[in-house]
């Protein structure tokens, strides 16, 4: 059984990597899409289990000391981490995985899958990244504030990505990351018949 890829969307807080995570989710179903734990307090509308873990530190700590997780970050005062298991049997069954991880986590993961597609979600402006932390409504002054400044610095992080995608508009950035699944599923089959092929010259001769 041929492994499936592990694709990784990141970019900095607040520039719609969950958004447009959701609208893959929609146009996308032949998609895996990885559910992460984390500390920190659910929001308003969300469910344990479908759109994070929710756990406590200790149990969050008990994870990483378990070696339970692929990668874990702790940004803005929280852990978050990707259950390592998942992804694995994910891979090993033959499917396609995505993560939508904030910038460290996703760059932990390319020095174990560096056969891993990284996309860098990029905001139109800083400007409009700001309005869309504000606009979202769930963070505070102080929080916007930080991450603000926590964003300017991953954008440096770029050059450690395969491709950049502007989320000018949802519709449109999710059919760059559909166009790039696409390209990339092609691109592994034809390096599996590339690898077959030489495998049946090399048995003739
Ligand atoms: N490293 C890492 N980052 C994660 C993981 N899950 C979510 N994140 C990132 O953590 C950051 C904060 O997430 P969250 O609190 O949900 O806020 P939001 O994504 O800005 O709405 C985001 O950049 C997420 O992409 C994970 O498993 N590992
Ligand atoms: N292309 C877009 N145009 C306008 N607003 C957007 C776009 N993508 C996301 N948003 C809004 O920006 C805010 C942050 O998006 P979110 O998905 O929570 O970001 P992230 O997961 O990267 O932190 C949300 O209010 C969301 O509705």
């Amino acid at each position: 059984m041929n492994r499936g890829l592990l694709l990784v969307l990141s970019g900095p807080s607040g520039v719609g990597k969950g958004t447009v995570c959701s609208e893959l989710r929609r146009k996308q179903d032949d998609l895996i899409y990885s559910v992460s734990a984390t500390t920190r307090a659910p929001r308003q509308g969300e469910v344990d289990g479908v759109n994070y873990f929710f756990r406590s530190r200790e149990q969050f700590q008990d994870m990483i000391a378990r070696d339970a997780l692929l990668e874990y970050a702790e940004y803005v005062g929280n852990y978050y981490g990707t259950p390592r298991d998942f992804v694995e049997r994910t891979l090993d069954s033959g499917k396609d995985i995505i993560l939508e991880i904030e910038v460290q986590g996703a760059l932990k993961v390319k020095e174990k899958f560096p056969e891993g597609v990284f996309i860098f979600l990029v905001p139109p402006s800083l400007e409009e990244l700001k309005e869309r932390i504000t606009g979202r409504g769930t963070e505070a002054a102080d929080v916007i504030d930080n991450r603000m400044s926590v964003a300017v610095e991953e954008m440096n992080l770029i050059r450690y990505y395969d491709y950049a995608v502007v989320n000018d508009e949802i519709d449109a950035a999710c059919h760059r990351i559909q166009c790039i699944i696409t390209a990339e599923r092609c691109r592994k089959d034809r390096f599996l018949a590339g690898l077959a092929a030489k495998k049946e010259t090399s048995e003739k001769a």
